[in-house]
C-alpha cells in the first residue's frame, strides 16, 4: 500500500488564489441585486451569506464568477453549484504544473464539465487555454453550451456530447482526424457509487463516504454518482490513459474522499505508471485530493508527492 504524506495543516489556500481572503460580501451585495436578495443584513449592518441554502450558492457563485472573471454563468436546474474557491486551486495547480512546460498554447480536456462548464471557462478566460469539454449529460451540454456562448468563448472552448458515461476520451479521440495532443486533462468525478441503496449516505463514520458538507449539498443524482463510485470513474480514466499514453501529457483527477487516494496511487503502481505526483486543496473546512500522472520523460514536480 502507498502511503501519502498527507498534512491537512501544511498547505493552505493556493497563494494565488484571489479567494484567499474572504470577500467583502455588503460591498457585493451592494453591487449586485440578485446576490443581494438571498443576503441576510445583520444589526451591524454588514451582509451574512448562508451558505446552506442552495439558491444562496447558486447567486454567490454566478457573483463572484462575473466579479473576478466577468463571467457570465447560469446553472441547469437542479444541477451542481460549483464552489468557486475550489475550482480555482485546481486551475492553479494546473497552471503550475505547466509552467516549467514554457508552451505557447495550451490544450486541455475536462471530464464531465457539468452545466456550468466552470473549469473550461475559468481555463480559458482566465490563462487563454484551448478546452475540450466532455459531457454525458445532456442538460448539462446545453447550458455548458449557452455558459460558453454568453462569455464569449466559442473559439477556445468546445463542450462535446459524450455518448456513453462508461467512456473517457475514446469517443472523441476516435472520430478525431486531427489526432491533436492535449497537455492536461482535469477531472472533478462523480463520487458517488450508485450501486449503493443509499449513494449519499449519512455514516460519516464509514470512511468510504464523504463527511457531511458545511454548504448545501447541490447536484442531481445523474450527475454525482457513477457505478462504482469516484475509485471506478478514475480507473476508468486511468485505463484509457494507458491506451492514450502520448495524447495527453499530463493526465490529472481530484479525489473527493481520502481514503481512495491510496487505492489510485497502488493502481497506478500495479500498472507500472512511475511518474506521479498528488496535491491537497484546502478552501475553508473543506479538502480535496488530486493526483497527476504522466508518461512523458519529464518527472512531475514532487513537492506534494506521495512515497
Ligand atoms: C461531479 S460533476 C462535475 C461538474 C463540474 N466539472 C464541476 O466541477 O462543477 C461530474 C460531471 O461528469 C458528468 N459525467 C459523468 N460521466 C461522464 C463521462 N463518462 N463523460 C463525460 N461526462 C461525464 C456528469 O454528468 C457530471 O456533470
Amino acid at each position: 500500500m502507498v502511503k501519502t504524506k498527507g498534512n491537512a495543516k501544511k498547505f493552505g489556500m493556493h497563494p494565488r488564489n484571489v479567494l484567499r481572503q474572504p470577500p467583502d460580501y455588503t460591498k457585493l451585495a451592494i453591487k449586485y441585486k440578485d446576490f443581494r436578495k438571498e443576503c441576510e443584513l445583520e444589526l451591524n449592518g454588514k451582509v451574512s451569506v448562508n451558505f446552506r441554502n442552495e439558491n444562496t450558492l447558486r447567486e454567490l457563485t454566478k457573483m463572484l464568477l462575473k466579479e473576478y472573471f466577468d463571467l457570465n454563468v447560469d446553472f441547469a436546474p437542479g444541477s451542481l453549484v460549483p464552489t468557486l474557491a475550489l475550482r480555482l486551486n485546481y486551475i492553479l495547480w494546473l497552471e503550475d504544473l505547466m509552467e516549467p512546460l514554457k508552451l505557447k498554447e495550451i490544450k486541455g480536456i475536462d471530464i464531465g464539465c457539468g452545466s456550468s462548464c466552470i473549469y473550461s471557462l475559468l481555463g480559458a478566460k482566465k490563462n487563454g487555454w484551448h478546452m475540450l469539454a466532455l459531457e454525458s449529460k445532456l442538460q448539462n451540454i446545453e447550458y455548458a453550451r449557452e455558459n460558453v456562448k454568453k462569455s464569449q468563448l466559442e473559439d477556445l472552448i468546445e463542450v462535446y456530447a459524450q455518448p456513453e458515461k462508461t467512456s473517457i476520451f475514446k469517443s472523441y479521440f476516435e472520430k478525431d482526424q486531427q489526432e491533436l495532443q492535449y497537455h492536461f486533462c482535469l477531472c472533478n468525478p462523480p463520487f458517488f457509487d450508485s450501486n449503493l441503496s443509499n449513494p449519499f449516505g449519512g455514516n460519516t463514520r464509514n470512511p468510504e463516504r464523504r463527511p457531511a458538507p458545511n454548504n448545501a449539498r447541490t447536484g442531481s443524482q445523474e450527475e454525482l454518482t457513477c457505478v462504482g463510485g469516484e475509485v471506478r470513474f478514475v480507473q476508468r480514466i486511468i485505463d484509457e490513459s494507458l491506451e492514450n499514453k502520448l495524447r495527453v501529457r499530463i493526465f490529472t483527477t481530484m479525489l473527493g474522499v481520502k481514503a481512495n487516494l491510496p487505492r489510485i496511487l497502488d493502481y497506478l503502481k500495479e500498472r507500472q505508471v512511475a511518474n506521479v505526483t498528488t496535491t491537497e486543496f484546502h478552501q475553508g473546512h473543506t479538502t480535496r485530493w488530486a493526483v497527476a500522472w504522466s508518461f512523458h520523460a519529464e518527472l512531475l514536480s514532487q513537492e506534494r508527492s506521495c512515497s
